[in-house]
């Protein structure tokens, strides 16, 4: 049996402009994406069966578990969906037996990219543990198949888990520019920061927000290009300004729940440095340091148990 447990972090949009809708009900974005500190853990265990002759009878058997009963332990979960895929692609002439084991802590259906990571971490578990030899720009391929977020979990994969042997991968990166519908990925220079996080007790569906979102009625876009920028000058002020995500409106307007707790984090923090992340509804604040943020948490944590300190990956 061989055994690899990979940190699989989430995500927040340093911002994030929907620029139209395409034919297909997906929609062309411009987001930054940054990586953070906050993981799951996921455990991928191969046991290989039987070769020769008696592999063509057998096939490879998948298995999860989850400290989280709620979520599906079927092919429903992103992590058994992409062990799927890759037997798909990578399985011919193996069998044998995949268990994965994922301990949560990103909360579900927060704007996290929580599944994806999962997803992600099970892509390079498997290229790893089949010595597969594949780059993250393959690995990518392999995770658009499953959702528009996997792909760049996949290049921060690549960065924050050195055993891997990716991390000197011209992909591999903490912080990117997306486009397209979020797969198309540019490594930038990330940013550097102590977070406070809090998710309201409930769940946003993505596509019911990008469904309800009214484009031509979008009153303050990002500059995409000023923040890359400012990001790799430090200039905060100038990331600051360009924090915006267009998702917000239609969640904060739809869940007073998500308004209250945006306006609870503002009240602790400039303005400015307070957003939500990606289709909601987590609301993330960037802090000067690990102790306003450990403060900003204890505060925070009496109005949402799902309140987590962390920092950005670098
Ligand atoms: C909004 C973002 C920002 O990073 O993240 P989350 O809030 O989900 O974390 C992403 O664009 C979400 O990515 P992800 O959650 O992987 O989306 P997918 O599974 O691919 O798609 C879910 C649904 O969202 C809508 N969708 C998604 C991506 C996109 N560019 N346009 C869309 O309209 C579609 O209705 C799709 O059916
Ligand atoms: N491994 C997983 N972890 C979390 N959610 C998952 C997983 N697999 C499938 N899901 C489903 O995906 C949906 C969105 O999950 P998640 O990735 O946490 O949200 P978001 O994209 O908003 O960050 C949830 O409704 C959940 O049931």
């Amino acid at each position: 049996m061989q055994r690899i447990q990979i940190k699989a972090c989430a995500k927040i949009n340093l911002s994030l402009d929907v620029l139209r809708r395409l034919e297909n009900r997906y929609h062309e974005v411009e987001m930054v994406m940054q990586q953070i500190l906050l993981h799951d853990d996921v455990a991928v265990r191969w046991f290989a069966g039987e070769h020769g002759q008696n592999a063509q009878k057998e096939k490879v058997e998948i298995e999860l578990s989850t400290n989280r009963p709620y979520l599906p332990r079927d092919e429903r979960n992103l992590a058994y969906k992409a062990a799927m895929v890759m037997t798909d692609r990578y399985g011919g002439g193996r069998s044998g037996k995949i268990r994965i084991d994922i301990k949560k802590r990103i909360p579900v259906a927060a704007g996290l990219a929580g599944g994806s990571s999962n997803g992600a971490a099970v892509i390079h578990a498997l290229n790893y543990l089949w010595q597969l030899g594949l780059g993250v720009k393959e690995l990518c391929e392999v995770g658009s198949e499953l959702g528009s977020d996997v792909p760049f979990s996949i290049m921060g994969q690549a960065k924050e888990n050195t055993e891997l042997g990716l991390a000197g991968d011209p992909l591999a990166t903490h912080c990117a520019v997306a486009r397209g519908t979020g797969t198309d990925l540019e490594p930038v220079i990330g940013l550097k920061s102590h977070l406070v996080l809090t998710k309201p007790p409930m769940g946003v569906s993505t596509a019911e927000v990008y469904q309800g979102l009214e484009i031509g009625k979008i009153e303050r876009h990002p500059n995409t290009r000023e923040l890359v920028t400012a990001l790799a000058k430090k200039n905060y002020k100038i990331i600051q300004k360009n924090m915006i995500n267009v998702l917000e409106n239609f969640t904060l307007t739809r869940y007073p729940n998500v308004m209250y707790t945006k306006n609870k984090v503002e009240r602790l923090f400039d303005e400015e440095a307070v957003l939500m992340s990606g289709s909601g509804p987590t609301i993330f604040a960037l802090c000067r340091n690990r102790s306003e943020a450990q403060r900003a948490c204890e505060e925070l944590k009496t109005y949402n148990k799902e309140t987590f300190w962390t920092r950005t990956t670098y």
